[in-house]
């Protein structure tokens, strides 16, 4: 039995700069939660707290409900795997996997069940005379996690565990790792900056920015019902459409959104219409993902939006067609200019970081740019976000019959828009 509750912690690192900003949180007993997140955003941190390796400014960490921070790292029964883990080069497999309990004193027999158990949950009972030098990147891992959760800890913690593999193990591991945790039922807080890692192994996902806590839910929930802008432009694949609207309201007939050159209209019995009616108007942001749009034939009456293909896109299983609308888009600051999958790792920054200290040959004294107070605090107004004419994307079969210039009628699904104010904040009241 394990449970997890950080009650208000905020880490303050010495030079001044807030890692991690009065997150609450509760891991229920056997859950998989996944903390997901851009570089930088405290993850890593969160998780370094919890296991003891770092303290919190302030704000309460428990385990078990009762509080550890008194506790030293090796009484919590914690296990962590990082990204960079390191196995003994002249151990071999069963050693390694073995060594914590060697450490412990347990006996020679039972240590060697204990090990076959574990090795043949993961898969490498057959590698077991080898040596970490002898094995693929993949079974490097295994044997790492083996080791971690051989000693049977309470709480698991990994820390980016898949990052350095490529992507098919990756995928291969997920389901290996979340089949794993729930066989033992072994509580886990596993940190990826990969919403696709997060959205298919998490019981629930909590998702961070610049320290704070956006949003906590199943995949479903985060992904369907968003918290915030910032969420709802993270998760996904393509990137939410997220435009700007003005909100002009006719009482008790319906609420238009003008989106620019067109408006779409929401009934004035929707269920939402009372909360964005407050918005009356003012600008407001509308979220419409891909899936929520279809194209249709040009003279199609209803919820259409009229578009001029910009380009398109081919992804073997589906295109995707990047429509100007005559709107304008808002682009969430620290995600301008990336793609979906295109958020950096924590591991491509340090190695940047590194080979630029090599080269500059100035040691520890090269400050990383993610780290400079200055910038820092200007890209985290939540309240500047770009704006750009927006292109539509929207997903068409494989190798449409279309091509850029071609003009596409567009019909959008209502009932599935996302509202945010320009706070960043949903606003559908009672919303999940
Ligand atoms: N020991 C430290 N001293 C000072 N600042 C630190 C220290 N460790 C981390 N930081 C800073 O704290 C912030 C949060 O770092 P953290 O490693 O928790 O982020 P993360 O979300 O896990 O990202 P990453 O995936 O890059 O590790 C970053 O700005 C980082 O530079």
């Amino acid at each position: 039995m394990s449970t997890v509750a950080l009650k208000d912690v905020t880490k303050v690192w010495p030079h001044g700069s807030v890692a991690v900003d009065r997150v609450s949180l509760d891991v229920e007993d056997g859950e998989f939660l996944v903390l997901l997140g851009p570089s930088g955003c405290g993850k890593s941190t969160i998780l370094r707290m919890i296991a003891g390796l770092e303290d919190p400014t302030s704000g309460a960490i428990l385990l078990n409900g009762e509080p550890v921070m008194d506790l030293a790292p090796r009484d919590r029964r914690i296990a962590m795997v990082f990204q960079d883990f390191a196995l003994y080069p002249h151990m071999t497999v069963g050693e390694n996997i073995g060594f914590p309990l060697k450490l412990s004193g347990i006996e020679l027999v039972p240590r060697g069940e204990r090990i076959g158990d574990v090795a043949s949950a993961l898969g490498i009972g057959d590698v077991l005379a080898r040596r970490p030098g002898q094995l693929s990147g993949g079974q490097r891992q295994r044997v790492a996690m083996g080791r971690a959760i051989v000693r049977r800890p309470g709480l698991f913690l990994m820390d980016e565990p898949l990052s350095n593999l490529d992507s098919g193990l990756r995928a291969e591991l997920r389901s290996e790792i979340t089949g794993l945790t729930r066989e033992l039922g072994v509580t886990t807080m596993y940190v990826t900056h990969d919403q696709a890692e997060a959205l298919t192994m998490a019981d629930r996902v909590a998702i961070m920015r610049k320290g704070v806590l956006q949003d906590i839910g199943t995949p479903t929930e985060v992904y369907g019902r968003p918290a915030t802008l910032y969420v709802a432009a993270f998760l996904g694949a393509p990137r939410m459409n997220l435009l700007e609207a003005s909100v002009y309201v006719h009482l008790d007939r319906y609420i238009a959104l003008n989106l620019g050159e067109q408006a779409l209209y929401l009934p004035w019995n929707d269920i939402r219409s009372r909360a964005i009616a407050h918005y009356h108007g003012e600008r407001i942001v509308v979220g419409m993902r891909a899936e929520a749009l279809a194209p249709v034939a040009p003279d199609t009456p209803g919820d259409v939006l009229q578009g001029r293909i910009r380009h398109l896109e081919h992804h073997g299983h589906e295109s995707l067609a990047f429509l100007d609308i005559g709107a304008t888009a808002v682009v969430v600051d620290e995600l301008a200019g990336m793609t979906a999958d295109s958020v950096p790792d924590a591991g491509a920054f340090r190695r940047i970081g590194g080979a630029l200290q090599r080269l500059a040959g100035r040691g520890d004294k090269a400050v990383l740019e993610r780290d400079d107070p200055e910038k820092t605090s200007v890209l985290s107004d939540p309240g500047r976000h770009q704006r750009r004419p927006a292109e539509l994307a929207v997903r068409l079969a494989p190798y449409p019959a279309v091509s850029p210039g071609h003009p596409l009628a567009i019909s959008v699904r209502m009932d599935a828009l996302h509202f945010f104010n320009d706070r960043g904040d949903r606003i559908d009241v009672g919303w999940r």
